[in-house]
């Protein structure tokens, strides 16, 4: 049995964390952590997550619980994931990532600590968003540089990062497609005498409102045509379906930085 730890347990990712472990065979929720301050901790996190008492309290410190877990499956925020990072990587535990948000020289530091832990880190873990990368990669190919690129992604008014990370891993994708660097063509909003676009450019769209799971589309627009590459999740179950599936995937692999790419086996 893969015993598995969540961090950031009585979030919207973590509760439904908790359900999908519950829900995979071959695993079971050992550990379950959320800020040292929460007025949660002690609470059974099934009860927490409404699928019933698993007789695994909330703790509050991830130290406390190191010897209960093989593998963490972290989705908090950047700061957090880091400090959690090194407690993993001196304690030999690997770990399933989902936060965003990071920069690039935040990344820089789970590709340093992937050398000694196997990581599982992508912006989106669900199926659907996996086969649209490989999609978007096809179409950039295929409609190459005769077509403007823009992504529009939408969130729940609680989203903290913009644009969403499965935005910006949408436009790596694409620009690494075109020998272009993501850095030097996005375009993050327009306001004002912007002047006309750009060939080159790849622009950035952000919505927040309400209770959006997550939407994402591409659009590659030429003269006479366009292309959309669309995604709508709703409901965060299938992102934690995927970060499960990898947390069980992880086991015997060698240290590396493994993408949900690698798990679903698309390379
Ligand atoms: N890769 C993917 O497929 C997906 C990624 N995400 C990403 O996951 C992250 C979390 O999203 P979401 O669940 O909506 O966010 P939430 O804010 O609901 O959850 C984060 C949880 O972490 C807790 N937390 C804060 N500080 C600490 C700490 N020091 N130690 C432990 N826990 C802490 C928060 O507590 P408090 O609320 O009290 O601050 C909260 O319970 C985001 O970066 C989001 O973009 C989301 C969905 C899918
Ligand atoms: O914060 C969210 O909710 C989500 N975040 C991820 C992102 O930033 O891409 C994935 C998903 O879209 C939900």
């Amino acid at each position: 049995m893969r015993r598995i730890a969540v961090m950031g347990a009585a979030g919207r990712m973590g509760k439904t964390l908790i359900e999908a472990v519950q829900q995979a065979p071959g695993a079971a929720l050992n550990a379950a952590v959320d800020r040292p301050d929460s007025s949660l901790l002690g609470a059974d996190a099934g009860e927490l997550a409404g699928v019933g008492r698993l007789g695994v309290a909330l703790a509050g410190d991830l130290a406390q619980v190191l010897d209960d877990f093989d593998v963490l499956i972290d989705f908090t925020h950047p700061s957090v994931t880091l400090q959690n990072l090194q407690v993993c990587r001196r304690a030999g535990k690997a770990m399933v990532i989902g936060t965003t948000g990071f920069t690039p020289e935040e990344k820089q530091l789970l590709a340093e600590a992937a050398r000694e832990i196997p990581i599982v880190f992508a912006a989106n873990f669900s199926v659907g968003v996996n086969l649209c990368l490989k999609l978007l990669d096809t179409a950039a190919r295929v409609l190459g540089d005769d077509v403007d690129i823009e992504i529009i992604e939408a969130h729940h008014r609680h989203k903290v990062d913009a644009p969403s990370g499965t935005a910006l891993r949408m436009g790596e994708v694409v620009a690494n497609a075109l020998g272009r660097d993501l850095h030097k063509v996005a375009v993050y909003g327009r306001e004002g005498q912007t002047g006309a676009r750009a060939r080159e450019t790849i622009g950035f769209a952000t919505v927040r409102a309400g209770d959006v799971v997550g939407d994402h589309t591409v659009l590659f627009a030429a003269d006479g045509e366009r292309v959309e590459i669309t995604h709508k999740a709703s409901s965060r179950m299938t992102f934690a379906k995927g970060a499960v599936r990898s947390a069980l995937w992880l086991e015997g692999r060698a240290p590396a930085l493994y993408d949900m790419q690698d798990v679903l086996e698309l390379r």
